[in-house]
């Protein structure tokens, strides 16, 4: 702790003595701390706990924290410019929300609203208010050059992007008046405007954007899902900085799907019982849907067979009436009861009004289903659901299943919510952070597993519906990691509109999507991970539908050996695996060409945890690498800085 001495296990506690101030050699004992160990203080060595038994240990390293000589200097602690007292720094330490890991080093304090931060940086933290510890703040205490201030500050540019996505007006160069409780008021005003954290969305992003939010002691009801972030950890994992993915991707790739996956891989509880909640109106408005898309194929069924019986009839040279309007139409006919629900269904549908009927529906209507399910009719036209375009493909998973869900008392399983659409975020933008977990079977290294099971990470997903024209609101992922960018494989011989009302193949707007990605500043630096999603359907697919149905692939011609028979062998590939090496190898061209740098692809099964996993973890393994890289020559205090890592490069 003092004077860097090293000893083996035989001298150690002959040189140490009894350590009334813990790690001290007897000589240093009375004498200051190397700051610069700081962080270790109280955390044993393996080699101590060799040697003492887990009293002494515990003894020992509480006096090591706690002894006198050992606690910070109130000197090297500046606040607002002022080197603090004593007492101020116990105050400080001693308040109800302090400032998190204190070392020595200039800080700013906002003592209005509690936002504290390093000199020349953001805030980094809300603490208590109040306190009179240094001096007033300074304008450019966070090197701030927006011209937006709150309480005498002039706030940076990752302030000014929350506030403008919180809705706060920022034109006109404003003075806000920002109280503890995120209430704020224009400077010489009296009115309160509205409270900075009071929505949801704003602490997800907070949490984005490494800005703090109010800590719960002072919001005891403010329990929102992104409140989770950072609280959940014990405190020493906080020294790390946060590794934060970036998950993206073309619309349909499947990006929800894995987002879902790694919260069922990697937290404990994925979903709470107020997201289940939720998640399951969502569902059952979903299948409600998907029945009302069966309902209207039905009554197109039912029309063109009258239409057919009425053509047959009328070559036989007989009128409805003699054959008695009944017949083959009937098929897919149905009784009046049935027919009103159908009305009423498909009148609601069209009105854009479903999820305003639960979840008064699900008591109401739940026999109605059941009664409709086993109508031989609707069964007649579920026969047919391929035919109805608008029905997606994960329909017949919920439908199977219709009855279930739809009664009150249903709950969803974690695979239902991986199968539901649109469960995620309402707003398209959506965040988790984990851990991976500690894994018997992992590596073979096990100091090596157990760090990189504390290392966090945070995942998050951005809707590529919300990209503005020129994706201008990006900036705010500048600190990312790692952008993984999600393709689905099966998109290949798939249309949809672009922008401009062409209709374009769904691989080559992903295409563009991706240059358009790549090649934004923000990106500049950052490793992107294509994965190449849906394998399993394109497997499938790509036996059927040849490759070259996508301009972009037309030079596709695989050699393929005569007796491939779908093995996994490595010396005859199926065409699924040359297809997939194929693209794999077109995007790493394209990224080449556009960058000049190296693109890390990798194929998932987005419905498959394993396969998911890999991915993931191939993603934190691509971080590694980057990692090693620039820090090989830093010392190791470094490691434990939460700004050298990721924005040396
Ligand atoms: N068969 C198969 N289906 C998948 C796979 N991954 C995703 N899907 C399905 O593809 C559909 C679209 O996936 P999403 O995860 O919703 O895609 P998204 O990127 O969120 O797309 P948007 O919701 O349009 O933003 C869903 O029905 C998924 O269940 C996969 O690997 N295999
Ligand atoms: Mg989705």
């Amino acid at each position: 702790m003092v004077c860097d001495a090293k000893y083996c296990s035989n001298c150690v506690l002959r040189a140490m003595g009894s350590m009334p101030e813990g790690r001290k050699c007897v000589t240093c004992i009375g004498y200051p701390i190397d700051e610069s160990k700081r962080a270790y203080l109280g955390k044993c060595s393996r080699m101590l706990k060799r040697l003492l038994n887990d009293l002494e240990v515990r003894q020992i390293m509480k006096a090591e924290r706690l002894c006198e000589v050992n606690q910070l200097p109130p000197e090297y602690i500046y606040v607002n410019g002022r080197a603090l007292y004593h007492d101020e720094l116990i105050l400080l330490q001693s308040c109800p929300n302090p400032p998190k890991k204190l070392k020595p080093g200039n800080y700013w304090y906002d003592k209005v609203s509690g936002l504290w931060g390093k000199e020349g940086q953001k805030p980094s933290q809300i603490i208590s208010p109040h306190l009179s510890v240094g001096g007033p703040i300074k304008v450019d205490a966070s090197n701030g050059n927006t011209q937006v201030y709150i309480n005498g500050r002039e706030i940076t540019k990752v302030e000014l992007r929350m506030l403008k996505l919180a809705g706060v007006q920022c034109a006109g160069n404003p003075h806000f008046w920002v109280n503890e409780d995120g209430s704020y008021q224009e400077e010489g005003q009296k009115n309160t405007k509205g409270y900075i954290w009071g929505k949801a969305g704003t602490k997800l992003l907070c949490a984005v954007l490494s800005l703090p939010v109010p800590s719960r002691s002072s919001h005891p009801c403010g329990e929102q899902a992104s409140s989770m972030i950072g609280r959940t950890m014990p405190e020493y994992l906080e020294q790390r900085a946060i590794q934060k993915l970036l998950l993206i991707g073309y619309n349909g790739s499947g990006t929800s799907t894995i987002f879902k996956q790694a919260k069922i891989l990697y937290k404990d509880i994925p979903f709470s019982e107020d997201e289940r909640e939720q998640i399951k109106l969502v569902i059952q408005s979903h299948v409600y849907g998907y029945i009302g898309i069966l309902l209207e194929g039905r009554e197109r069924f039912e029309e063109e067979s009258l239409n057919e019986l009425r053509q047959k009839q009328s070559c036989d040279g007989l009128t409805p009436a003699d054959a008695g309007g009944k017949g083959e139409g009937a098929l897919y006919s149905i009784c009046p009861r049935l027919k009103a629900f159908s009305d009423w269904l498909l009148k609601i549908m069209a009105s854009g009004t479903l999820e305003a009927i639960f979840p008064a529906a699900s008591r109401e209507y739940a026999p109605l289903v059941e009664e409709l399910w086993s109508n031989p009719a609707f069964q007649a036209t579920y026969k047919r659901r391929s035919e109805l375009e608008t029905l997606p493909s994960v329909a017949s998973y919920f439908l199977e299943r219709a009855v279930e869900i739809l009664k009150p008392d249903y709950k969803p399983s974690d695979v239902d919510i991986l199968y539901a659409e649109h469960v995620t975020s309402s707003k398209g933008l959506s965040c988790v952070d984990f851990s991976f977990p500690e894994s018997a079977y992992d590596d073979d290294a096990d100091s090596g597993d157990l760090r990189d099971s504390l290392l966090r990470f945070q995942l998050i997903r951005l809707q590529s519906k919300g990209f503005g024209e020129n994706c201008k609101w990006l900036e705010m992922f500048e600190d990312v990691r790692i952008v993984i960018f999600c393709v689905s494989l099966s998109d290949y011989d798939q249309f949809s509109v672009d922008g401009d009302g062409n209709v374009v193949n769904k691989m080559l707007l992903s295409k563009k999507f991706f240059e358009n990605m790549v090649t934004h500043p923000t990106f500049e630096q950052i490793d992107f991970l294509v994965l190449l999603n849906k394998y399993d359907l394109f497997e499938e697919k790509i036996e059927q539908v040849p490759l070259g149905q996508c301009d972009w692939f037309d030079d596709f011609h695989p050699v393929i050996s005569r007796n491939r028979s779908g093995s996994n062998n490595a010396n005859h590939p199926t065409l699924g695996q040359l297809g997939f090496h194929y693209i794999a190898v077109k995007f790493k061209r394209l990224y080449a060409a556009l960058t000049g740098r190296k693109l890390y692809v990798s194929l998932v099964k987005g419905l498959e945890p394993n396969s998911v996993d890999a991915a993931l973890k191939y993603a934190r393994e691509v971080i590694n690498w980057e990692e090693e890289r620039p820090n090989l020559s830093l010392s190791e205090y470094s490691i434990y800085s939460t700004e050298a890592s990721s924005f040396s490069h």
